[in-house]
């Protein structure tokens, strides 16, 4: 398509503050940084730097004691106009949700509903946001779960019948049903073990490949990024520190605390002797 803004989300000077009483907490400090069209974007940084923050705010999901207090982030969204994320309201935030921006939160296994089939969860989340799909259901729920790996009968079944890493791949199935434009997806494979983590990026991998995806992957993991993105941004206390292709950032990172991450990621393929 003509005119189709290379990036997806340009997020400008953004600063987010929890003002706690024992004073403000900056946890965004004048963030820059460009999502671009049908790349993997990993976001890195340890724990409490701040990317969790940038996520919610960005999505709109900020909570008090938390408030966005300056910067823009412009949505590209295919074939729409450019919105300012933190200007939308009301209707249009609903209609830009899911549709065209998805997001898979931390901790999201726990947020499918208990007492419904997987198919169910599906049909709530398409008819919502489009319900002119209804008659093509029969048709996606399958096609949707077998893009992450699961076999059709799982549309059958209930969230206790399934592993944490079939609820992880049932989420993403839902998180793209409806082909958005970003899906962002936080500590994905956090609390899974490490092969089920491994299928996790493989699937994310393909989605992206299968659909066109743009993905934002935040997660403290450094071998989470080296596997799966194409550029990775540091964050350090609120601040990117570095941002670059994610093989080049791996050979020379410029930031000494890019390197203690790097540093930390325990070595694949090391024998114990
Ligand atoms: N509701 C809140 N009230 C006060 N401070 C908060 C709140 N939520 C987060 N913070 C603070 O904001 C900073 C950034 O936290 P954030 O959760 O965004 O980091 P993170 O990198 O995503 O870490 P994690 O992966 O552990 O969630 C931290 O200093 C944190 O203590």
């Amino acid at each position: 398509m003509n005119n189709v803004s290379e990036s997806v989300l340009e997020i400008n000077g953004l600063e987010v503050v929890y003002s706690t009483n024992r004073g403000d907490v900056k946890a965004v400090r004048g963030i820059d940084l460009d999502v671009r069209r049908g790349e993997i974007l990993g976001i890195a940084g340890e724990s409490g730097s701040g990317k969790s923050t940038l996520a919610v705010a960005l999505l709109r999901l900020l909570k008090a004691p938390g408030k966005v207090t300056g910067g823009s982030v412009v949505f590209n969204p295919a074939g729409r106009s450019p919105v300012d994320l933190l200007k939308v309201h009301g209707e249009e935030l609903r209609v830009l949700r899911w549709s065209s921006l998805s997001y898979l939160p931390q901790g999201s296994m726990s947020s499918l509903n208990p007492v419904m089939r997987v198919q169910d969860q599906f049909k709530d989340v398409i008819l919502e946001h489009a319900p002119d799909r209804r008659n093509s259901l029969h048709e996606m729920i399958p096609r949707l779960l077998a893009q992450v790996g699961l076999e059709p009968r799982v549309a059958k079944m209930y969230p206790h019948e399934l592993s944490g890493g079939m609820k992880q791949r049932v989420l993403m199935a839902i998180a793209v049903a409806l082909e958005p434009d970003l899906v962002i997806a936080d500590e994905p494979t956090t609390a899974l073990d490490v092969t089920i983590q491994r299928v996790i990026l493989q699937s994310l991998a393909d989605l992206r490949t299968d659909f066109g995806v743009t993905l934002m992957v935040i997660s403290h993991d450094m071998g989470v990024h080296a596997q799966l993105a194409d550029r990775v941004a540091v964050m350090y206390e609120g601040e990117l520190v570095e941002v670059g292709d994610v093989r080049q950032v791996f050979k020379d990172p410029r930031d000494p605390y890019t390197r203690q991450l790097i540093e930390s990621i325990p070595k694949l393929g090391r024998r114990a002797s």
